[in-house]
């Protein structure tokens, strides 16, 4: 069943850095943008509950506050820059992979065998994606989810998400610093400057 829950931020706030408030309907995309250290990671981190903040995020009519951390998470995924790993296989993160979207991704079933110290920051990073959403959550915090990928790799990660993204209806918080990239997948843009978060005009 697709998700019809939107995820909204309810002035949601750490320290100085900007304070966010905004709907994110089921199956869109909203990017963020912004200069290092502008506080984008941090605010998904305050998404997922992994860091303390002012403000409420909602998953549809339910608070984050009214949920242990790790329930929340288990809704609310976030896939971090730098993700982590805590078996030595691959297969025992990935025990239901879909050889297909094993295909899409670049890699032969075999990867399940491969162990996990010897994956490129850019083979990590596709299968914290896949391992993801293979949890079906019900909402998506995606930081620059394509940063360690090839042009090529980078599209094709980016279409495949973005169709997994519509499909299921998760609502989708993506942080990315390329303007392209941002105009080919975003609903709605932001941008984090400061204290401050503007809306930018995107034509989707
Ligand atoms: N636990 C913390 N306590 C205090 N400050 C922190 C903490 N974690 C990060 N910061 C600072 O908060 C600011 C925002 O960090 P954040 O990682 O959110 O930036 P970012 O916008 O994601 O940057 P980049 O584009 O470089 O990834 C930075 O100045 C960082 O040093």
């Amino acid at each position: 069943m697709p998700t019809t829950d939107a995820l909204r931020l309810e002035r949601l706030a750490i320290g100085e850095l900007a304070e966010v408030s905004l709907i994110v309907a089921p199956g869109e995309v909203h990017c963020l943008s912004g200069p290092s250290g502008s506080g984008k990671s941090r605010l998904l981190r305050a998404v997922a509950d992994l860091e303390p903040h002012d403000g409420e995020a909602w998953l549809g009519d339910v608070a984050q506050a009214s949920l242990p951390a790790h329930e929340w998470r288990a809704r609310v995924m976030l896939v971090p820059a730098e993700s982590h790993w805590w078996a030595d296989h691959v297969g025992e993160h990935l025990p239901q992979a879909d050889p297909a979207d094993l295909e899409v991704l670049g890699f032969t079933p075999e990867v399940l065998n491969w162990q996990v110290a010897r994956l490129s920051s850019g083979e990590k990073q596709r299968l914290a994606l896949l391992r993801a959403i293979s949890r079906e959550p019900s909402a998506l915090l995606l930081d620059e989810p394509t940063a360690n990928l090839d042009e090529a790799t980078t599209r094709r990660v980016e279409a495949w998400l973005n169709e997994r993204i519509r499909e299921r209806g998760w609502p989708t918080l993506w942080v990315a610093h390329d303007a392209a990239q941002i105009a080919r997948v975003a609903n709605h843009h932001w941008h984090i400057d400061g204290a401050e978060l503007s809306q930018v005009p995107t034509w989707t």
